[in-house]
């Protein structure tokens, strides 16, 4: 194994993972590692320009599941794969339990056309015994659809997902939720209704019972 250490962020849009993802970046290399902040679907110049088709272009559900893992295994080889080879923390704004969430439960698509996708997509390069890559810790921002929505209502403008109803959020927290009970061990599940104080908290806290910051870790100014 390498000694990097690879985070995700999940939850639905409006959630606040942009609010608090830089923050946790910013705290690390202010502990001495070397970070790398990256996000899909995109990540790559490739991945970047299969999120603006999948974002804003109409498509079939198999169509969107198969682009979407495209930019991701461009991702994983291209920035993923090499930064924690050299032993660096990737912190990624979502990645594969978004799909399950979004397209498995928000749309409803074949979660066993999802898991084989996973399979390929994901297999470690030149190491025995099918080593599927999947984040060391995801983050799970918990918050009621009607509160995200509510949060979100003229922050931006919305996309193909963020346009959907709170129905459809409601799936996408189904989806994220069964992923999550699936890997307990690398789930962290935040109350992300709490404020941006206490949201902080809790992520940080659970970096640092995982080891992975010292105690010291001042909040940032536009989180207290
Ligand atoms: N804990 C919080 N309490 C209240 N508002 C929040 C909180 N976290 C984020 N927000 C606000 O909610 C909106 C969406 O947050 P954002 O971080 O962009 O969500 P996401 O990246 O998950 O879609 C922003 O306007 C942000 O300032
Ligand atoms: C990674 C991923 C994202 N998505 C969706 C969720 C989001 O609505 C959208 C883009 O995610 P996100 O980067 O969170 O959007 P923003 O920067 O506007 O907050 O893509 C999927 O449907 N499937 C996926 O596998």
């Amino acid at each position: 194994m390498t000694n990097g250490i690879f985070i995700s962020f999940e939850g639905i849009d409006g959630a606040g993972k942009s609010t608090h993802i830089e923050s946790l970046a910013t705290a690390l290399r202010a502990q001495g590692r070397t970070v790398t902040l990256t996000r899909e679907p995109g990540g790559t110049p490739l991945a970047e320009k299969l999120r603006a088709l999948v974002l804003n272009d109409a498509m079939d559900a198999l169509t969107e599941a198969l682009l979407i893992f495209a930019a991701r295994r461009d991702h994983l080889q291209q920035v993923i794969e090499p930064a924690l080879a050299r032993g660096e923390v990737v912190i990624s704004d979502r990645f594969t339990d978004a799909t399950f969430a979004y397209q498995g439960g928000g749309r409803g698509f074949d979660l066993r056309v999802l898991s084989t996708l996973e399979q390929w997509v994901q297999a470690v390069p030149a190491r025995e015994g099918d080593l599927v890559r999947q984040p060391d810790l995801t983050l799970l921002f918990e918050l009621a659809p009607e509160l995200a929505a509510e949060r979100l209502a003229g922050a931006r403008v919305p996309d193909r997902f963020e346009s959907q109803p709170v129905e459809f959020f409601r799936q996408v927290a189904q989806g994220y939720a069964d992923r999550a009970s699936a890997s307990p061990g690398r789930f962290a599940r935040i109350d992300a209704a709490a404020s941006k104080h206490a949201v902080w908290q809790q992520i940080t806290n659970t970096l640092v019972r995982r080891g992975w910051l010292s105690i010291m870790v001042p909040t940032p100014e536009g989180l207290r």
